[in-house]
């Protein structure tokens, strides 16, 4: 049988670059099919469909895509019936209160009576039902950040990256209510030829995610503290040691993560080790 996956992905905006990316390091080239709806994948038994964010999660749920991906805020805004397979990593944005920098926001029950725009109503709906807070919500599908300025609302919730856009609106950030990402979802009732296929290409996404996070480091150590550095770079079971051709030397390899990156090469130095050479990885399975 000639099964295929069919993945949803949006054909254009934030997300695309970063998923066309992801794809190709999973072995996976994408062409992005021009004006077309659909494309077909190399590199793996997928085909691809093109469209507009907002309807990836309608199409996963009702399995016309087996698989999506898309920014979680929008699966958590639609509330359709998926599963959230995994984080990606890349469109990493929040979603905040911002009110005008004028104002002095006193905490979240300052909002009570307020007039909130977004495009992310029903987000907003839940947080201010948790916090039984009772604000007028106003829905609106782009530019929001304009609104408080000409009088349409008193603060808005909406996605802050850089905050670039909040300050060149005299916005000021006050409450971070959800943080996003780009995220796969899946329909909940793959068959099994399905499910065999997603867990291959999440083997993939993980070895592509690992490499990411970590980096290939060698360096040079003299014999007497190699112990103390063995000790700083443990690597993956544990690090390759070399004898260099000047005595009392050895070449360590060895794999650092990305977060303790700047911190481990400063102990490093310290410990007397030389000649730090690191370098990206382009997959790692463990
Ligand atoms: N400034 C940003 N930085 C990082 N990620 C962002 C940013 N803005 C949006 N995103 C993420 O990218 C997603 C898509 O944003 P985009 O602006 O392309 O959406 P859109 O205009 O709704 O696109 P479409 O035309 O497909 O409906 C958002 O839902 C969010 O997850
Ligand atoms: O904090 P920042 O880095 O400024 O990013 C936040 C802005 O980015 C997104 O808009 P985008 O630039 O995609 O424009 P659009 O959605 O209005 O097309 C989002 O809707 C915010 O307006
Ligand atoms: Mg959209």
């Amino acid at each position: 049988m000639n099964t295929k996956i069919t993945l949803a992905i949006q054909k254009s905006g934030r997300l695309n670059q970063g998923t066309i990316e992801l794809l190709s390091r999973c072995g996976i080239k994408v062409s992005n099919g021009g004006n077309h709806l659909k494309a077909l994948a190399e590199g793996f038994p997928m085909e691809v469909l093109l469209l507009r964010d907002d309807d990836i999660p309608q199409y996963v749920a009702d399995g016309v895509a087996d698989i999506g991906i898309l920014g979680l805020n929008e699966v958590l805004e639609k509330g359709k019936d998926v599963e959230i397979v995994r984080k990606l990593g890349f469109s990493r944005c929040r979603l905040s209160i911002a009110v005008p920098s004028a104002v002095s926001y006193t905490g979240r029950e300052w909002l009570s009576g307020k007039r909130i725009a977004t495009s992310y109503p029903e987000i907003l709906r839940s947080f201010l039902k948790e916090n039984s807070l009772d604000a007028e919500i106003h829905t609106i599908s782009g530019s929001v950040e304009i609104t408080p300025g000409i009088g349409m609302a008193d603060a808005i919730f909406e996605i802050v990256s850089s905050g670039g856009t909040l300050l060149s609106n005299n916005l000021k950030e006050v409450d971070v209510i959800m943080k996003s990402e780009a995220v796969l979802i899946a329909n909940k009732n793959l068959n099994q030829t399905k499910i065999e296929l997603l867990k291959k290409l999440e083997f993939r996404i993980e070895a592509v995610r690992k490499a990411q996070r970590n980096k290939y480091i060698l360096l040079n150590a003299p014999k007497n503290r190699l112990n103390e550095i063995i000790g700083l770079i443990p690597g993956m079971k544990s690090p390759t040691i070399l004898p260099l051709a000047q005595e009392g030397w050895f070449s360590l390899h060895s794999v650092v993560n990305e977060d303790d990156f700047w911190e481990v090469i400063g102990k490093l130095k310290d410990a007397g080790a030389e000649g730090i050479l690191v370098v990206p990885i382009e997959k790692m399975v463990i």
